[in-house]
């Protein structure tokens, strides 16, 4: 299975259970795995065939900008709803950290995977 990463991606986000947190926005950081086959994309040297990282980054931080959850949870499943439907992702596992939000962690969040691995019996 080829994957398609992107790696500490930054958002911008109204996130958190507390009531100060309504009233602000924070960063998270994200890891994205995205499935796809590369090998038609490397033949015909052809962005059109694979995922688009710049895209799928962009419409990211378009998400978070025009969302605003209480939980990391929430924003993970909703992000990857979003992304699979809008770019045909088969399957994703996706990290969303929230730095800071524990004083004494470097960070927290959760990670998630959706759909079915290419490959996959
Ligand atoms: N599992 C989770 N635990 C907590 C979350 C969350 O989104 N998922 N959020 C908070 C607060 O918003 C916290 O980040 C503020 O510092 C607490 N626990």
């Amino acid at each position: 299975m080829d994957l398609v990463l992107i790696e500490s991606l930054a958002v911008d986000t109204v996130i958190g259970v507390y009531d100060w947190e309504r009233t602000i926005t924070q960063r998270l950081v994200l890891d994205l795995e995205l499935a796809t086959d590369i090998r038609p994309a490397a033949e015909h040297d052809d962005i059109a065939r694979t995922l688009d990282y710049a895209a799928i980054s962009e419409r990211t931080q378009a998400f978070a900008a025009a969302h605003d959850f209480a939980l990391v949870e929430t924003f993970a499943e909703r992000l990857a709803e979003a992304l699979r439907g809008e770019f045909g992702i088969a399957w994703l596992r996706l990290t969303v950290r929230k730095p800071g939000a524990v004083a004494a962690a470097a960070a927290v969040g959760v990670r998630i995977e959706r759909g079915t691995r290419p490959g996959a019996v």
